[in-house]
């Protein structure tokens, strides 16, 4: 039996059918934005919102996130694209569009810690997550239930490091191709770089700590032993650089002498779940683009 419904809120494709959002990423240089914006012009499309950013500008990156609104998208979408690509080409753009509409997939991989996994759910059961759940994934049976009372299924894939590989394969089967995005929600196996390739700059993780400090286990207790006076979390990509990928979302919090590593879990706890539930939100809102080692994130 379902126990939490997920609250009725109008649909994007209902508050905006004909919305798209793109997303452009080319070596800095004059016309770049003068071209985009001619081009939705002269094709009848109404930009809604617009940021750039010039990283370097002596001859470094161009970044910019548009969105606009086009009578019947669906219809023009692949014509759009195909036209579009004349002017990214010109510009060696690297980019992107969306559909609005077209909600994003998420699959959620847990192990046994719960909060962050707690915080995605109640986010999306009260509509603040305008994305699909599509699945669960986890190496302990421990949140079937609770997964499952929001109707979402739940896949216990046990892990060992004899099993890895095969677990992996089952994770991928599972997981299928037309996931937007994977979440690691204090998801405690490292993915192999195998795994990583397939889903390059589409795998999010909490890290339990102010990166770059502390990388890898147990980041609390190492914080505890150097005594620190901040502890924090940080929301990446993940690449097969351990906690190394590109910082998507920070927060921090003090903490004094006075706390020992149980209440630097507690306290961290918090940040992790808002720290993670930010990034999740900018990555299905299309705020994130990567570039080399770093993010530029719209928010
Ligand atoms: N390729 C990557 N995989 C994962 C990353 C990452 O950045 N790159 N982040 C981790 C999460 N994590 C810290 O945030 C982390 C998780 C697990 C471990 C670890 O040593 N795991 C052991 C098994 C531990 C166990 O069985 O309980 C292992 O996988 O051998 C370190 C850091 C998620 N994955």
């Amino acid at each position: 039996m379902e126990l939490h419904v997920k609250r009725e809120q109008p649909a994007s494709e209902e508050l905006y059918p004909d919305r798209a959002r793109m997303l452009i990423s080319c070596p800095d240089g004059p016309g770049i934005v003068a071209a985009v914006s001619r081009f939705l012009h002269e094709h009848g499309a109404n930009i809604v919102q617009s940021d750039q950013y010039t990283m370097d500008p002596s001859g470094g990156m161009f970044f910019m996130r548009i969105e606009f609104d086009l009578p019947e998208l669906e219809s023009r979408m692949e014509a759009l694209k195909a036209e579009f690509g004349e002017i990214a080409e010109s510009f060696r753009m690297d980019w992107q569009i969306f559909h609005v509409s077209h909600k994003k997939k998420l699959a959620i991989f847990v192990s046994k810690e719960d909060h962050c996994l707690v915080e995605l759910l109640w986010q999306w059961q009260a509509g603040d997550l305008d994305a699909d759940i599509a699945l669960v994934v986890s190496n302990h049976p421990d949140m079937r239930e609770y997964v499952e009372s929001f109707g979402i299924p739940y896949h216990h894939i046990p892990v060992t490091a004899d099993t890895k590989a095969e677990a992996e394969r089952r994770q991928l089967e599972v997981v299928g191709d037309d996931i937007d995005v994977i979440i690691l929600a204090r998801y405690m196996q490292i993915i192999s770089p195998s795994f990583i390739t397939h889903y390059r700059n589409r795998i999010i993780n909490i890290h339990h700590s102010f990166l770059p400090a502390f990388i890898g286990g147990n980041p609390y207790a190492q914080a505890y032993k150097r005594g620190v006076k901040i502890i924090g979390a940080t929301a990446h990509y993940v690449t097969e650089e351990l906690d190394g990928g590109p910082i998507i979302e920070q927060d921090v919090q003090r903490v004094s002498h006075r706390h020992d590593v149980g209440e630097l879990k507690r306290i961290g706890r918090t940040i992790e779940r808002v720290v993670l539930a930010r990034a999740v939100k900018w990555h299905i809102e299309d705020r994130i683009l990567v570039h080399e080692n770093k993010t530029v994130v719209f928010n």
